[in-house]
């Protein structure tokens, strides 16, 4: 009959979203019947009053709210795998990147239109820099909190103060520039990356793969560390981590310069990734182009020198169809990622516009990275709640949930993310399978080597079955 009907046309579609194949254990059942029921009831009191429904709102506005969440104390509990969309500057909380302002031998300096940039030095020498703790002591009444909004996105009212994606845009590169000083001076570079791996870690996230923009440090001598040398000294401070934590699988690098700038030198970079990869091969496993795609240096730009890079070895993971127009360059690079053969894409916003590359990128099991509260401050969506990946999730593409500049917009971890993914751009009925196959995803979707996937997932493994334990003991 017509519910009968019904409801073989409603499982036929669940069938189709991520995760629905797995089989749980009888335990996981328990769990899943808990995390269902939680989410149901959040659910259904944002429904009865949408003003509670946090995943509908601002990030800005909710990112208090949820931590008293249960879902998303569970969220944070779940073993997520890996991290796989993160960029090497915007690693840490928010609080821990503003009290490195707080370092000796920092200096800044603020241009005439109001750009901050920061630099360490033994002693002051020039007059365009002035020590911090001097203009902490001269400028007190808004000068933390001037100093505070050079470092991150998050305002009163955003959509106020960034109108437009344009706008969003520009302060999001600010930042890029106003942290560079800060972060490149090799013992806060050293810190800073080891706190970027122990909030991941205490996110309950044991692997990560990291964009890198320019390799570059300095230190308070003048010496300047390059490319591989700064792997170098990424490579220390993971060794040094995973000594003090040895459940911690690693870390690795994607070499991803700027689109706009690569433009001039692309020969030089492809040497820098040639040189990078020869020096630490386990520890470099791709290449990417990263910058706004709406600003234009397509993909179809490079496709020449792409091939070369491919020869180098590594994979590609390209930043593509991080855009809310349709059928301009920026939606277009998914057709070039998706033919030179990313491994995973990232963001890839605009893919469901096309159907077709749709069933390409399935065809091929090429990953998506979503990252969506990068796409909410970045003005691509408003309400999670339409975010595209929602279409993608319910249709299978395999994806991976990323967290992009974390520190940025003030989210912790990768939890805020899977959060807003699992709330708002799942179905109701979604629960544990689609959080179980998600961490796998991020797992099977790394460039993790035979033997290191082995032990990632036997790690994995242990802290699921006491995940699952404490859900039904807890709740
Ligand atoms: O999601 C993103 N899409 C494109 N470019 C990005 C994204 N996040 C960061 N960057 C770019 O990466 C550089 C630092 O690594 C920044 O210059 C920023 O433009
Ligand atoms: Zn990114």
């Amino acid at each position: 009959d017509y519910r009968t009907e019904k409801n073989r046309l409603i499982e036929l579609d669940r069938e189709r979203t991520i995760g629905s194949k797995l089989h749980l254990t009888e335990k996981e059942n328990r769990a899943n019947e808990i995390i269902t029921s939680l989410k149901t009831s959040e659910l259904q009191s944002g429904f009865e009053d949408p003003n509670k429904f946090p995943s509908s709102q601002h990030f800005f506005d909710i990112r208090k709210t949820i931590r008293t969440s249960r879902i998303f104390q569970i969220i944070q509990k779940l073993p997520k795998g890996s991290s796989l969309h993160i960029h090497s500057f915007a690693l840490t909380s928010q609080e821990y990147l503003y009290n490195l302002t707080f370092r000796e031998n920092l200096y800044a300096s603020i241009s005439s239109s109001g750009e901050l940039s920061f630099r360490f030095f033994p002693s002051n020498t020039s007059t365009n820099w002035s020590s911090l703790s001097q203009l902490r002591r001269t400028n007190r009444s808004n000068f933390e909190e001037f100093l505070k909004s050079k470092l991150t996105l998050v305002r009163e009212d955003p959509r106020k103060s960034y109108p437009t994606v344009e706008d969003a845009w520009s302060a999001f590169q600010g930042i890029f520039s106003t942290v560079d000083g800060l972060i490149s001076f090799k013992p806060v570079f050293e810190d800073f990356f080891y706190q970027g791996l122990k909030e991941l870690r205490e996110d309950n996230v044991k692997y990560v793969e990291i964009r890198c923009t320019g390799l570059y440090a300095y230190d308070l001598k003048g010496k300047v560390y390059r490319d591989e040398e700064v792997i170098g000294i990424y490579a220390k401070v993971i060794k040094r981590f995973r000594r003090d934590y040895p459940d911690f699988v690693g870390a690795k690098f994607i070499y991803a310069p700027h689109r706009k700038f690569v433009r001039a030198n692309i020969d030089e970079e492809i040497e820098v990734y040639r040189r990078i990869r020869k020096a630490y091969p386990e520890l470099v496993v791709g290449f990417d182009l990263v910058g706004q795609e709406d600003k234009g240096y397509p993909l179809s730009d490079f496709v020449t020198h792409i091939e070369k890079i491919r020869d180098i070895g590594g994979n590609l993971y390209f930043h593509a169809g991080e855009t809310d127009w349709f059928g301009f360059e920026s939606d277009e690079n998914l057709f070039d990622a998706v033919l030179l053969n990313a491994t995973r894409i990232g963001h890839a916003f605009a893919l469901p516009k096309h159907p077709g590359l749709v069933e390409e990128v399935k065809r091929r099991g090429i990953a998506v990275e979503v990252c969506p509260i990068s796409n909410q401050v970045l003005e691509l969506v408003g309400d999670f709640r339409n975010h595209p990946a929602a279409v993608m999730m319910a249709d299978g593409v395999p994806v991976v949930v990323g967290s992009d500049d974390p520190s940025f917009w003030g989210a912790e971890g990768l939890s805020h993310d899977w959060y807003v993914v699992f709330m708002a751009m799942t179905s109701r009925r979604t629960g544990l399978r689609f959080l179980k196959q998600l961490a796998l995803n991020s797992l099977s979707y790394s460039s993790l080597n035979g033997k290191e996937m082995g032990r990632a997932l036997e790690q994995w493994k242990v802290d699921w079955d006491e995940f699952i334990e404490f859900v039904i003991k807890r709740y």
